[in-house]
């Protein structure tokens, strides 16, 4: 389980303090929803480490992340958009996220049975300026699974995404946030995306996370 506790946090010059607490469940997708600029990116960025809560707690399994930098933390982050390097292939995108010392036939293997599991199989060489908005996704998604990482952080991952596509893509995450035991925190203000995917839910309201 991940759970945050009070985590306390104000940008300079800010008078209330965000004050964020939340569990999220392995194999499971849990959902923050708030208006806009209410500190739902505030909140993902204290879960991957790019910002230090002044107070509070922040554990995997009882494992203390805090002291950990971004880097380390076992955390992977999926942005709207902008999660690929345009000019590289879907396989040299996937293959980022290789842990080091894989060998590159290993890296190979798995950067294809990814994109293999994501539905891209036989997309390797395709430069990622060339794919759709899906497509796009799905390679970002193979590179989380090369990196196996246990909390995935999506920030609006649908949100460019036309209809069609974004139901596809929202069963892809839920099928392997379950398939692989995934702490998933999912950033949307898309109540059907929450309703289609999340087994639990918080708002955010006057800077506080509250169980929706
Ligand atoms: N680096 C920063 N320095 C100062 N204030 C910031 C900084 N980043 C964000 N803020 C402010 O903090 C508040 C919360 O921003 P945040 O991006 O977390 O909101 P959000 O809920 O993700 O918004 P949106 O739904 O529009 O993306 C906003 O008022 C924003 O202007």
């Amino acid at each position: 389980m991940l759970r945050a506790d009070d985590l306390i946090f104000a940008y300079p010059g800010q008078g209330q303090p965000y004050r964020f607490s939340l569990a999220a469940e392995p194999g499971a997708v849990t959902a923050i929803s708030g208006s806009s600029g209410s500190g739902k990116s505030t909140l993902l960025d204290l879960l991957a480490g790019f910002t230090q809560p002044s107070s509070g707690t922040l554990a995997l399994d009882g494992v203390d992340l805090l002291p950990l930098p971004p880097e380390n933390r076992p955390v992977s982050l999926l942005l709207q958009s902008d999660n690929l390097f345009e000019h590289l292939s879907a396989e040299e995108n996937v293959l980022l996220g290789l842990p080091r010392g894989t060998t590159k036939p290993q890296g190979k293997a798995q950067a294809l049975d990814a994109l293999d599991e994501v539905g891209l199989a036989g997309f390797a060489g395709n430069v990622a300026s060339t794919l759709s908005g899906g497509q796009k996704q799905r390679v970002a998604l193979a590179r989380t699974l090369l990196r196996d990482r246990p909390v995935l952080l999506l920030d609006e991952p649908f949100s460019a995404l036309d209809d069609e596509t974004r139901g596809l893509i929202r069963v892809l995450v839920g099928e392997l946030t379950q398939r692989h035991g995934w702490h998933t925190v999912l950033v949307s203000h898309h109540a059907d995306d929450i309703a289609a995917l999340a087994s639990a839910h918080y708002r955010i309201v006057d800077g506080r996370t509250e169980r929706a």
